[in-house]
């Protein structure tokens, strides 16, 4: 978007901050705690819209579950968020500047990290090599080590360190997925369905350890997960998407009664 364009929308009264006035606002101290907006996003593919329109806001420190059917937009959301898939229009604003044209790896630099559900582990090499490999492509300094030995003891997995990552359980894996991501020290974590396939006890680990990042970290959240009661468990915020749309946002309280929630998501008689 040129200079122009931004001072339009501006003009035009966009409820979203250009990247000036958000700049102004974190050298004043004086901004809202919104660390990411998107404003009209759209992807095509073909002519078929996946994500359509959508403006979603995410506060710092926020838990926010992404739901809604299958094929209902919520990876590809995911994947604009973190530059994997180009917006076909529409903006993203991220800690009060645009992001909507930098490149993944420019993003995971600005704070924003994921795992997706494709397990993107190596399992021929160590614990602790997985580790290092996020931290040496995207962190610099002295403290590196530290910083790896730090992350095995938030993953529960130091004892674990030299054994080879084909030999975790797949609930280690996930954590070690998630320990991995949070090792780039971000402000923002997404996580496409951390606990598919996991036993009960392992989808419980899993939400204590997103609930210690959250609360001992302060690192906002946003989880696709298709388990209500795991997504009733870590959420504060709820968006349903639906045909690529927003269709409800609230708490999950209220978007787990809803009917018409219920109709679109659980098929109308499912027991959330
Ligand atoms: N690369 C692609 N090319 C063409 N169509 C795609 C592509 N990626 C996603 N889609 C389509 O976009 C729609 C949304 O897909 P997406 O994976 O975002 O849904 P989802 O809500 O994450 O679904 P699920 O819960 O099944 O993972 C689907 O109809 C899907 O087939």
């Amino acid at each position: 978007m040129s200079t122009d364009d931004a001072q339009e929308s501006v003009k035009a009264g966009s409820k979203y901050p250009d990247a000036r006035q958000s700049e102004a606002q974190i050298l004043t101290g004086s901004g809202t705690d919104t660390l990411l907006q998107t404003d009209a996003l759209l992807k095509s593919f073909g002519g078929f819209h996946a994500v359509e329109t959508v403006d979603f806001a995410v506060e710092a420190g926020e838990m926010h579950c992404l739901i809604g059917p299958n094929g209902a937009g919520k990876s590809t959301l995911m994947k604009l968020i973190t530059g994997t898939h180009d917006a076909t229009s529409g903006r993203i604003f991220y800690d009060g500047q645009e992001i909507t044209d930098l490149e993944p790896h420019e993003r995971i630099r600005r704070g924003i990290s994921i795992k997706f559900q494709v397990p993107s582990v190596y399992e021929e090499l160590s614990v602790r090599e997985n580790v290092r490999l996020p931290i040496q492509r995207f962190l610099s300094g002295a403290d590196r080590e530290a910083r790896i030995e730090e992350t095995l003891d938030i993953v529960g997995l130091a004892d674990r360190a030299d054994d080879l990552v084909g030999d975790l359980a797949h609930g280690q894996q996930q954590q070690l997925e998630i320990g991995m991501a949070a090792s780039l020290d971000p402000d923002l974590l997404l996580l496409d369905e951390p606990v598919a396939g996991l036993s009960m006890e392992e989808r419980d680990e899993i939400a204590d350890r997103i609930q210690t990042l959250n609360t001992e970290r302060g690192i906002a959240f946003v989880v696709i997960e298709h388990d209500t009661d795991f997504v009733a468990k870590i959420a504060d915020e709820v968006t349903v998407l639906h045909q690529g749309q927003i269709f409800r946002e609230g708490p999950i309280e209220e978007i787990r009664d809803d009917p018409e929630v219920r109709r679109i998501y659980l098929g109308g008689e499912s027991d959330a």
